[in-house]
């Protein structure tokens, strides 16, 4: 099948995401032609994956620089930040040159950051190569590391200069983590996409699957929703802040667990947190939130959390970027496509839709 080109515009420069399998002889025209090096990070743990692109960006006549990170959410930290400006440094990297981020979504988040920062920001072009970083993490321009207070909250919006999608670099991601990546998918489903909804319900089982015979679909609609939304509003002064449908309640679960957990299994419980509040906030009917615990489950997404960290949770839900002074916010639904913003609950309402999720 030929690749796909999903335009995002909303930035200074638009760009587009590329979709498509064996496609890395695409990246060089992503990169351009002002860069004379590049580098290119990605975990050591995925050399192999890492190698055809490493290839075909010294087949175009780039001097490349492999820049390893440690694997995963580890990458996410000021001092890998520190280590990588050090090793441009020491490159002589320029404002004309690169970074290509090859990984997951931790990795792509953290290439974009040290692209944002290095020179304050230099050309970026990412490669993700899990579900969760082709359908969210490359899209957009959110970058970040975390801190021990809470979750990327150091980072810059830095749009990269095209997303490169390669799903045949899907095969060898581990069961657990591409299933991760539905809850991201499930999520534009709930807030902008039915459709996705239905496909994931019609072949539950494919859905898991790289080769599940909806998975392009489901793929190009979730990164369509992602490009709609960062195209209105890129810095998140608004519309994007539907993004981060179950993300206040999950990245509290992160924090908690010293960022060992899954972001996507943490969406997950989180989504379920969300439509519980907004079920008992009188939005959405008994049905609905149902319908979040049987498509979740269905593939393998947790919904449920302990009970007895619920008082650490909701502390550390106060550093979400979404709450003002003391007010959170949360994403809800006023149904299934209709998200909207619930400000200012009460401990109230937060205890009772945790005791529908706590375990
Ligand atoms: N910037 C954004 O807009 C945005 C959006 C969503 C999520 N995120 C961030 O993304 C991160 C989660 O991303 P993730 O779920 O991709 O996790 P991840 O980056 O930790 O990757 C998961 C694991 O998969 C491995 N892996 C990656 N590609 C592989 C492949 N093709 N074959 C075999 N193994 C492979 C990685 O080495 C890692 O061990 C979180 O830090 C989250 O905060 C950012
Ligand atoms: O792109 C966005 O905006 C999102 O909220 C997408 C989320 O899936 C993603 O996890 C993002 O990193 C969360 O951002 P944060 O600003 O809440 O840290
Ligand atoms: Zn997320």
């Amino acid at each position: 099948m030929s690749s796909t080109r999903i335009a995002v515009g909303g930035a200074s420069a638009p760009y587009d995401v590329v979709v498509g399998s064996g496609i890395f002889g695409e990246l060089p025209g992503l990169v351009g032609e002002r860069a004379e090096q590049v580098a290119v990070v990605h975990p050591e743990a995925l050399g192999e994956v890492a190698r055809p692109v490493l290839g075909a960006l010294r087949a175009a006549g780039y001097t490349v620089h492999a820049l390893t990170v440690p694997d995963g959410e580890a990458a996410k930290t000021a001092a890998t930040a520190a280590e990588s400006w050090s090793r441009l440094g020491q490159a002589n990297f320029t404002r004309s040159d690169a970074v290509v981020g090859v990984g997951g979504g931790a990795t792509t988040d953290l290439a974009g950051f040290v692209a944002a920062t290095w020179l304050r920001g230099v050309r970026c072009v990412l490669v993700p190569t899990t579900l969760l970083g082709m359908v969210d993490a490359a899209v957009g321009g959110k970058t970040g590391i975390n801190t021990p207070e809470g979750k990327n909250l150091v980072g810059a919006f830095h749009p990269p200069a095209g997303v490169l999608c390669d799903l045949a670099t899907l095969p060898t991601l581990p069961p657990a983590d591409y299933i991760g990546g539905l809850a991201e998918v499930v999520k534009a489903g709930f807030i902008a996409d039915p459709v996705i909804l239905d496909l994931v319900e019609d072949d539950p089982d494919g859905a898991t699957r790289p080769e599940g015979r909806h998975t392009r679909e489901l793929i190009e609609r979730a990164i369509a929703v992602k490009a709609e939304v960062v195209s209105a509003d890129l810095r998140e002064s608004g519309r994007r802040e539907i993004l981060n449908y179950g993300h206040t309640l999950g990245h509290a679960i992160e924090r908690a667990e010293n960022y060992t957990f899954r972001h996507g299994y943490a969406v997950s419980i989180g989504m379920v947190f969300a439509a519980e509040l907004a079920r008992l906030d009188g939005r959405i009917d008994d049905a609905t939130v149902q319908r979040h615990r049987s498509i979740l489950t269905s593939v393998g997404l947790p919904t449920g959390y302990s009970r007895e960290v619920w008082g650490e949770l909701r502390e550390a839900m106060r550093v979400d970027k979404k709450a003002r002074g003391a007010t959170l916010r949360f994403v809800v639904l006023d149904g299934i496509g209709k998200p909207a913003i619930l400000t200012g609950p009460d401990d109230d309402l937060l205890d009772a839709a945790y005791g529908a999720v706590g375990a």
